[in-house]
């Protein structure tokens, strides 16, 4: 048996009395999916759909108490959630519960009783069961997880390789091909399903894309590296298998999973591979919330989960919402009613409150960032502190003009979902020379590291690794390879840090620091704002110390990255109180008392880049009710008027007049307070709409189309 998989040392007692009831504060359904079955020898598989703000996370973690409370071995608890984040969360919480309960009978805290060491995401508790398992599926150990950079590199090399790049009519680029081959991983689908349906446009290509994926799927075996799909696609493989399938279910009494309604095929596959009866399992989601089909996710999931076993699931619906207040929910309830198909709730609050949401028109995106800002600004005047208001958009590049307002006005914030920290090339340099070092057979990773060296290209490079991937060691190839004679003082020092990082005994996170040294004076002599960047380094060392050795660190910051860094529009101006700014996939699971949703007109929500077809369509308007139900008390929709063309010359007046968004349709209107807001400068916000300008905005911007 895997170290893993051992007992826990210190077992909670069996069925412990329970002093004061934790659970008083559930409402009945809450309570009812938190009981659901325990202590019964084969629990019944449970789905639990909850509306926005109905505390399902909340009752997921009271649930998890509630089971190791009733004598479950934590160690054999296997939580799912979207995000590490979540997981983090769910464990802090469930651990509350049992604090609370625990402390007056074991005295002196009670903690570390809840150490959840199976929480995580599909990916990462993947990772782990592949390396635990890998000896028997013949995989091995050492592998290295590509991340989506990667991978692309990766299918790009191979699209060379097999003669793609050179055909007469444009083959589809790497980032395309790299979509599509998720797609049809995630799916389940075949290719030529999934061209039809989702890349129409790369049809004529079917037969190269399979030859292309095939090469692919060899290279990744070749250089022992997985990527994300992978992740998945191998556990479901073991899932299913006869043997190995049972043998990784019975690890686990409960397996509860968190967000159902943005897991994918592949996903629901591992579940009833590992349960095909459904014992234990419990899963929670909202359909109504489910905002990430183009990863492959599917409604489908969660509306069929009911028949998914051979024995029924029991379904716990929960439509009481505690967050937001009553006339949010009207106004949201209204939106998300007009979806094709759902689970049918209508959400309902006793949380009473006078304003309705805002709906306001504005001239254009710099209005926009003025008005927002001093909305903002009063908000916090009024006792709402800025890390409980946020701003919502739809894509990343939304908040752009905003982002400049805030500098200007010296406004902190925190942006959620855009370039992510991996994405920075500094860091994915460090990175590379750590994985190169770990897996020497990754070419991807040792591709970047080598090119780092002055004077050494693309051909050298290629040489190099290939003289590696023929050696019976890695390090001896390195020492023994002649580089071009105006490298050799680089190299040198490149060669003496592979032999330190190849040396058995390495303690790690020493490893990190010697790459530091060694990669500090490249990043001065690569980029000019050097110093920014080496802040990053010096976090990402940070974080390193957080982890118990070179591969789980490899593994984890792959599958879980941070979120921020220097590369981003501007230094994070951080400060003991700031603004929330995120789009609004990052916002899922978050609840602020203000928020503002940007560009709520049609080409930004829908997307002009998802209006492809109706199911297309529908998960923009989802997308607007997720964004809409984070609010507690304040909600403001903003829609300007006119949007400047980008391209053009500095001062240029081009622009395109845009339309409120389909979704907030004229009887929704009701539920909304209209404002119209003309210039910052002149305080005119609030008053109503004068029947002359409503005329003339609506006739400019039909004049715009004709
Ligand atoms: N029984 C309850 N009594 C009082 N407050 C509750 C109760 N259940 C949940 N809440 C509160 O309601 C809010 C929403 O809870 P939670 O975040 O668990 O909802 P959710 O269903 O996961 O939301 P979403 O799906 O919209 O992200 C939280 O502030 C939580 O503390």
């Amino acid at each position: 048996m895997p170290a893993a998989f051992a007992p826990a040392s210190a077992p909670v007692p069996a069925a412990v009395p329970v002093p004061d009831d934790p659970f008083a504060s559930l409402n009945a359904e809450q309570r009812a999916a938190v009981e659901h079955d325990v202590g019964a020898a084969a629990p019944r598989p449970l789905l639990v759909v909850a509306g926005a703000g109905s505390g399902k996370t909340n009752t997921l973690a009271h649930r998890v108490a509630r089971l190791i409370l009733a004598g479950a071995d934590p160690q054999r608890l296997l939580l799912l959630t979207f995000s590490r984040r979540a997981a983090n969360e769910m464990t802090q919480r469930a651990g509350n519960v049992l604090h609370r309960v625990l402390q007056p009978i074991v005295g002196g805290g009670g903690q570390g009783i809840t150490t959840l060491p199976w929480a995580g995401t599909f990916h990462s508790i993947g990772a782990r069961l592949l390396r635990e398992f890998a000896g028997r599926i013949g995989l091995d150990e050492s592998f290295t997880i590509h991340d989506r950079g990667d991978s692309e590199d990766l299918m790009g090399m191979v699209r060379h390789e097999i003669g793609l790049t050179g055909t007469q009519k444009r083959f589809p680029l790497k980032g395309t091909c790299l979509s599509i081959y998720s797609r049809v991983v995630n799916s389940r689908d075949p290719l030529g399903v999934v061209l039809q349906s989702t890349f129409p446009w790369c049809c004529e290509w079917e037969d190269e894309l399979k030859r292309l994926f095939g090469a692919y799927v060899d290279a990744k075996q070749e250089q022992n590296v997985l990527d994300y799909d992978d992740l998945l696609l191998f556990w479901a493989e073991m899932a299913s298998d006869p043997e190995l399938g049972p043998e990784i279910g019975a690890l686990f009494d409960h397996v509860l999973v968190d967000e159902y309604q943005d897991t994918n095929r592949l996903q629901a596959a591992i579940i009833t591979g590992m349960k095909p009866d459904g014992q234990g399992v419990m899963v929670v989601g909202d359909d109504a919330q489910s905002i990430y089909s183009f990863r492959g996710a599917t409604v489908r999931n969660i509306l069929d989960f009911p028949g998914q076993f051979s024995q029924p699931a029991e379904l716990i619906t929960l439509e009481r919402n505690y967050r937001s207040t009553q006339p949010i929910l009207a106004a949201s309830n209204a939106l998300i009613a007009a979806a094709l198909e759902r689970h049918a709730k209508t959400l309902w609050t006793d949380k009473a409150a006078t304003g309705l949401p805002q709906l306001v028109l504005i001239p254009d995106e710099a209005e926009q960032a003025r008005w927002v800002c001093r909305r903002i600004l009063e908000q916090r005047e009024a006792g709402i502190k800025l890390t409980q208001q946020a701003v919502l958009f739809r894509a990343a590049s939304h908040s752009a003009a905003l982002e400049l307002e805030l500098m200007r006005r010296n406004i902190p914030f925190v942006k959620f979902g855009g370039l992510k920290f991996l994405e920075a090339s500094h860091i994915k340099d460090v990175l590379a020379v750590l994985r190169f070092a770990q897996n020497p057979n990754g070419r991807m990773a040792g591709f970047r590291v080598l090119q780092l060296i002055p004077g050494i290209g693309p051909a050298t490079a290629t040489r190099l690794l290939d003289a590696v991937a023929e050696a019976p060691e890695a390090l001896a190839a390195v020492e023994a390879f002649e580089v071009p004679a105006r490298s050799r003082g680089d190299w040198d020092a490149f060669v003496t840090l592979y032999r330190h990082l190849r040396t058995p005994g390495l303690r790690w996170p020493a490893d990190i620091e010697l790459v530091k040294n060694w990669y500090l004076p490249h990043l001065e002599r690569l980029h000019d704002d050097a110093q920014a960047r080496a802040a990053d380094v010096e976090q990402l060392a940070q974080l390193a110390g957080g982890h118990g050795s070179r591969e789980t660190f490899l593994a984890e910051i792959t599958l879980d990255p941070p979120e921020a860094t220097s590369d981003r529009a501007g230094p994070p101006l951080l400060d003991e109180d700031y603004l929330i700014l995120s789009t609004i996939h990052s916002s899922k699971g978050q609840e602020w008392t203000s928020v503002h949703v940007l560009n709520v007109v049609d080409g930004c929500i829908p997307s002009d880049m998802s209006t492809g077809s109706a199911e297309d369509i529908e998960e923009e308007r989802r997308l607007l009710y997720v964004a809409m139900t984070r609010a507690k008390e304040h909600l403001h929709l903003v829609v300007p008027n006119r949007f400047f063309i980008k391209q053009q010359a500095q001062m240029g007046d081009r622009h395109v007049y845009a339309a409120r968004t389909r979704f907030v349709t004229p009887a929704m209107l009701k539920h909304f307070e209209e404002c119209v807001w003309l210039n910052a400068e002149t305080a005119q916000s609030k008053k109503p709409m004068p029947e002359s300008v409503r005329m003339l905005v609506r006739d400019r911007a039909r004049n715009a189309w004709k």
